[in-house]
């Protein structure tokens, strides 16, 4: 596979393959599941009101493909609002609180160690 520092070669179409690689890692992760999908208003009472900018993987993954994000920068910042969006949502120590603070430990990690 390519080598680590080759990524780095230059801006775009790198940052790009960092993204595609960092949002690859995430949807495979064992405690992805609630955030694969957008939150269910419907089915979670306060979401809507409490929630003000609502992100998930799916919709990170949609706008991949639409070419909606310029650098790793942009892309960084919707990954955080998801998990940003979790803490303001959930307790620490609930089940999806808990997964919330697990996933992103893990993309700080695997965004660190990619751009070395
Ligand atoms: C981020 N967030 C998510 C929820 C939430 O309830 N989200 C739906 C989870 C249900 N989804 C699953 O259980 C599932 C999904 C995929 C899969 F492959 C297996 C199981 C509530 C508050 C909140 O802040």
């Amino acid at each position: 596979p390519v080598s680590k520092k080759a990524k780095m070669r230059d801006g775009g179409t790198d940052e790009l393959d960092v993204c595609q690689q960092l949002l690859g890692e995430l949807e495979t992760h064992q405690d992805a599941w609630p955030f694969l999908k957008p939150v269910n208003p419907k089915s979670v009472p306060g979401y809507k009101k409490v929630v003000k900018k609502p992100m998930d993987l799916s919709t990170i993954r949609e706008k991949i493909a639409n070419k909606q994000y310029s650098c790793l920068e942009s892309f960084t910042d919707d990954v955080n609002l998801v998990f940003d969006n979790c803490e303001r949502f959930n307790e620490d120590d609930s089940e999806i609180g808990k997964a919330g603070h697990i996933m992103r430990r893990f993309f700080n990690k695997r965004r660190a160690e990619l751009l070395k």
